[in-house]
Parts: structure tokens; C-alpha cells; sequence
């Protein structure tokens, strides 16, 4: 299937049956918008023992993350109306979290508690001392990001400092990056390079770890509306959680051919 979240696009394959179909090859075969599909992100559903489905993500390049909160949405959405419910509990490399039907036709996600723990998120040192100039915030989300805030999100060089952070040495496994500022106490402006994919309409995780970090630099309050290119997510960072609402979108439902699985 094709879902996406504001624009982040995910090829979404179910293999709840427990078969898992997916190689890191094959993800980037399915990745490429010329020769194969083309996402952000892939999302496999395969069977869990303790919730309603479990969730694993590869990213467009192949490699994996522990998180994706847009496809946890879309995919959440999905299974709702799969097993007829309005409330999903899965898992994922991080752990449990949930998703419910919210107003006006949107999907929430609690991506559970912010890591803020360096050696966890995994971030090696304090950002002063890495010689990454702008002063970032280190925060994960069971994946990690580097958030830096600006004075203007759109006058940033996106993909330039992007492609040069995400393989910074003082984040062994990479990171996201984020470039946000603060329009309102409760509003943000945010723009992100993805780790393993690059420029992105939107990113659920990044959104949620930008909205902690905000707060922890005392810029907003714990509930704020972030604008990202591809729309806007609603943040609410609660005792349980952070939770994350905004829109998704099936666009459709195919099958392989055996052409394109040969030729891998
Ligand atoms: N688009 C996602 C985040 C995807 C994972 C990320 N690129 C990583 O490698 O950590 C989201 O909506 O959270």
C-alpha cells in the first residue's frame, strides 16, 4: 500500500501472517521513484504477541529506524479500520505505543516518553562542545534528532547542513535534523533532514522531538501547532507521553511484479 502523512510518504507492506518479506535491498529498490515506487519511509506490519500488530521502518536508503510517527498514523488508521476499532496498541524497536481516532477525521499517536539521556539517544556530549556552531538540542525519539533554533526556518540551507549534521561523529548513529523557530508560545515553524532519506515534507518524530526541546529551552509551553512544509501536526507533550495529531492519506493498494522482484 501507499500511505502518507502530510506528504511523508510510506510504502506500507502487511505481513502480519509473520512472513517478512523485506531486505534492506529491497527497500531501496522500492525507494527509487523512477525504477520502483518511491517513500520516505517503509513500514512493515507483522504479528505481535502483546498488542494488535508490531511496526518496523526502513528508511529510503535502506537502513532502519526505531521510529516514524507519520507512518505510525497512516498505518494506525488503517489497522482501525481493519479490526474495526477506534484505539490500536503496537509495538515497536522503542516499545509500546498507541494511536486513536481523534476530531475532524484526524489520528493521534503517543510516541511515548522524549529520550533525553545522551548516551541513549545515542549523542556523544554536551552541543556546546561538539563544534556544531548554533547551540542544538540532542532529544530521541526512539530515534535520534538534533534540533536548532532559528531565527528565520526558511532562509536555512537545508540540505547542505542537513547532509553535513546527519553524519556529524558526535551522533554514532546519525540523526535527523531539524531547523525550527518560534512564531508564537504555542506555534513553531520547522523544517527537517531526515536521516536516510533527506529533505522531507513532514516527520513525526522530529515534530515531537522539536516540540520537547522548545519546551525544555523554555520557548513554548508543552501543547504547540508546528507548521512543516508538507502541513501542520498538533503536539502535546502529557505525563503518558508525546502525543502527535495531524491528517493521513491511503492513496493505493498494489501488488509487486514479478518482473521488479526478479530484477533484485
Ligand atoms: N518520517 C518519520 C521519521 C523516519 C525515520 C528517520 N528518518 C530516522 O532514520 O530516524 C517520522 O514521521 O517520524
Amino acid at each position: 500500500m501507499k500511505m502518507h502523512g502530510l506528504g511523508n510518504d510510506f510504502v506500507v507492506i502487511d505481513a502480519r501472517d509473520g512472513v517478512d518479506p523485506v531486505t534492506p535491498a529491497l527497500a531501496e529498490a522500492l525507494a527509487d521513484r523512477h525504477r520502483g515506487v518511491g517513500f520516505d519511509q517503509l513500514a512493515l506490519i507483522g504479528p505481535s504477541q502483546e498488542a494488535d500488530f508490531h511496526l518496523k521502518f526502513y528508511n529510503s536508503d535502506g537502513s532502519l529506524s526505531g521510529a516514524c510517527g507519520n507512518a505510525s498514523r497512516c498505518v494506525s488508521d488503517w489497522m482501525m479500520g481493519q479490526l474495526g476499532k477506534d484505539h490500536v496498541r503496537f509495538t515497536t524497536d522503542r516499545g509500546q505505543l498507541e494511536a486513536k481516532r481523534a476530531a475532524n477525521g484526524m489520528v493521534s499517536v503517543n510516541m511515548g516518553a522524549p529520550i533525553l539521556e545522551a548516551r541513549l539517544i545515542p549523542f556523544d556530549g554536551d552541543p556546546k562542545a561538539t563544534g556544531i556552531d548554533g547551540d542544538p538540542v540532542a532529544v530521541g525519539m526512539g530515534n535520534p534528532h538534533c534540533i536548532f533554533f532559528v531565527e528565520d526556518a526558511e532562509k536555512v540551507a537545508l540540505e547542505s547542513w542537513g547532509a553535513e549534521i546527519e553524519h556529524h561523529p558526535s551522533f554514532p548513529e546519525r540523526t535527523n535534523v531539524e531547523f525550527a523557530s518560534v512564531t508564537a508560545p504555542d506555534h513553531l515553524r520547522m523544517r527537517v533532514w531526515e536521516r536516510g532519506a533527506g529533505v522531507t515534507l513532514a516527520c513525526g518524530s522530529g515534530t515531537c522531538a522539536t516540540a520537547v526541546a522548545a519546551h525544555l529551552r523554555g520557548l513554548t509551553g508543552r501543547r504547540v501547532t508546528v507548521d512543516v512544509d508538507g502541513g501542520r501536526l498538533e503536539i502535546d507533550w502529557r505525563e503518558d507521553g508525546v502525543w502527535m495529531t495531524g491528517p493521513t492519506a491511503f492513496v493505493f493498494r498494489a501488488e509487486l511484479t514479478s518482473d521488479f522482484l526478479g530484477a533484485l
